[in-house]
């Protein structure tokens, strides 16, 4: 273990930082024991970051070795369009959903890009914002907003995570809910929402419990697991029935393009066409599942995290306010065309996913033996080269290039003017990936955040409630940064909306 990292220093521990048992047991057995485990760089973060800007993390009884890099440099190295890194050979994702475009190695990976990629077009983004606008004023109508002069959201992650998977549900997927009657909502035990969330955040369990293990032991949280995983499974097999016999039996001619276009029906079309591209069962089930999810927690966490600091730090907020008030001067709704105008939203959206960044960590596998320049964590000098031998994990810290003051100065401050004032590499943002593998969504995710901003500062003030004598500092420190976790996001946080005077 300690030669595939080239003995770079770092931490010796049972389980190796990625092992399933590893992310399922606590950081901390008494003090006999020190386990990684799943927030281990949110917790190094929290305790000033990695010692170096490339550590090791090497187990002596189970899991594999890991390389951990937290500098500008090493993330353009893992992450870009040499051959040298590319995803797991045994990734757990594909075991757990079924083969899919963000899991694969490159030559597989390349026909799952190619079927899913044409639908990510300017149309499916305008057909973004127009949903967008559907659900805010849906919402706003269902939840009788209108008739409040304040509302009080107690799990902002609530809102927002239904309000991201409805969007996708119908942008990529075609299935129309409102948002009385929402996808996020369909299922019997638990909600499709909730389903969501457990299989993400439990993923470990359901990795290490062998199936059986679910009929014989009564723990509430293998059969929490099972029931997420059923029922999911059980909507996205009936959906993907209900789309095969809409497109045998769709009139070829006809313009109902909106079912046509989306990504869900490249994906079963590609299983229907057969050829060289044609998508086997197991295929279809795992994009469906990655999309459905991709495209829904990862901007619901933005909107969690950006909602949450504009609450905090009114000064920012009005000059969003001031924009929206310039751009939409009468007070009409956006349209599409006004989305690259809202460059103050887009600024503070990024700055949110630089504090907050909704995956935090980027792993990748060597191809071969590979050399990594090694950088002074305080100059940024090249100090060495290390040999990372292949087959040897090796995970990107966004989190930590995100916080690491040589690439943004005052890392911990909310700063959304550091995007134009020349005084950062916008390369050091990893938010959403980099290089071949970057985020397929990112414009899609942009449109519906941007969008339901707009719409949602244009009538209303977002506050939150400081607790006697905190700064907005403190609250962000002890609400936001210290219960943020990797496989959850950011800990619970409620905000209240207040109607602008205007209204
Ligand atoms: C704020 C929202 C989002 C964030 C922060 C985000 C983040 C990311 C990141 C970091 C990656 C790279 C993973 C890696 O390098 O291993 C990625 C890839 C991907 N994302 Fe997103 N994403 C977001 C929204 C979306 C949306 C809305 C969709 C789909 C509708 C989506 C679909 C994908 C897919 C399919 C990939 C895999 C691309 C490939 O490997 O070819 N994402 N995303």
């Amino acid at each position: 273990g300690l030669k595939a990292v080239d003995y770079i220093s770092g931490i010796r521990c049972a389980f190796g930082a990625r092992s399933s048992l590893g992310l399922l047991l606590p950081t901390r057995l008494k003090s006999f024991f020190y386990n990684p485990g799943p927030n281990y760089v949110w917790e190094k973060q929290r305790t000033g970051g990695f010692e170096e800007d490339i550590v090791s993390v090497v187990p002596w009884l189970h899991g594999s070795p890991v390389a951990i890099v937290s500098s500008m440099e090493a993330m353009q190295q893992v992450l870009g369009y040499s051959d040298d890194f590319d995803k797991l050979t045994r990734e757990p994702g594909t075991a757990l959903f079924g083969t899919n475009v963000v899991t694969l190695q490159k030559e597989a990976w390349k026909k799952h890009r190619r079927v899913v990629h044409p639908a990510f077009s300017n149309k499916l983004y305008s057909l973004v914002w127009k949903e967008s606008m559907r659900m805010f004023r849906d919402m706003v109508d269902t939840e009788g907003w209108d008739k409040k002069q304040s509302v009080d959201i107690p799990l902002l992650s609530n809102l927002t995570s239904k309000f991201t998977l409805n969007i996708v549900a119908s942008c990529a997927f075609d299935f129309r809910s409102t948002w009385s009657d929402s996808i996020a909502s369909v299922g019997n035990e638990m909600t499709l929402q909730e389903c969501l969330k457990t299989v993400i955040g439990d993923a470990p369990v359901r990795i290490l419990a062998p199936k059986w293990a679910y009929y014989v032991f009564p723990f509430g949280a293998l059969r929490r697991v099972d029931t997420a995983f059923s029922t999911i499974f059980g909507f996205m097999r009936a959906q993907i029935a209900l789309r095969r016999e809409k497109i045998v039996s769709e009139d070829v001619t006809s313009e109902d393009t909106q079912g046509k276009n989306t990504i869900f029906n490249n994906i079963v079309k590609a299983n229907m066409d057969g050829g060289k591209f044609a998508f086997d069962e197991e295929e279809v089930i795992g994009n469906t599942f990655i999309m459905l999810f991709a495209g829904h927690e990862t901007t619901a966490r933005t909107l969690n995290s950006l909602l949450s600091l504009l609450a905090l730090y009114q000064d920012e907020q009005d000059k969003v306010y001031q924009e929206i008030k310039r751009i939409l001067p009468d007070g009409r709704d956006s349209t599409f065309e006004d989305f690259e105008s809202f460059t103050q939203i887009r600024k503070c959206i990024q700055e949110a996913m630089r504090l907050y960044p909704p995956i935090g960590a980027l792993l990748r596998e060597a191809m071969h033996d590979v050399q990594i320049g090694v950088t002074n964590k305080i100059t940024g000098e090249k100090e060495r080269t290390v040999v990372i031998k292949k087959g040897t994990q090796i995970l990107v810290n966004v989190l930590g290039i995100h916080y690491n003051p040589r690439h943004f100065p005052d890392p911990e401050t909310f700063k959304p003017s550091r995007w134009d004032d020349g005084s950062i590499d916008p390369d050091a943002f990893g938010g959403f990936g980099q290089g071949p593998r970057a985020c397929i969504g990112r414009k899609f995710s942009l449109a519906e955040a941007t969008c339901f901003v707009a719409m949602l500062l244009r009538d209303w003030r977002v506050e939150v409630d400081l607790a006697e004598g905190e700064s907005p500092q403190q609250w962000q420190r002890r609400v936001m940064t210290d219960k943020a976790t990797g496989p959850r996001g950011l800990g619970p946080i409620s905000v209240r909306f207040v109607k602008r005077k205007s209204q």
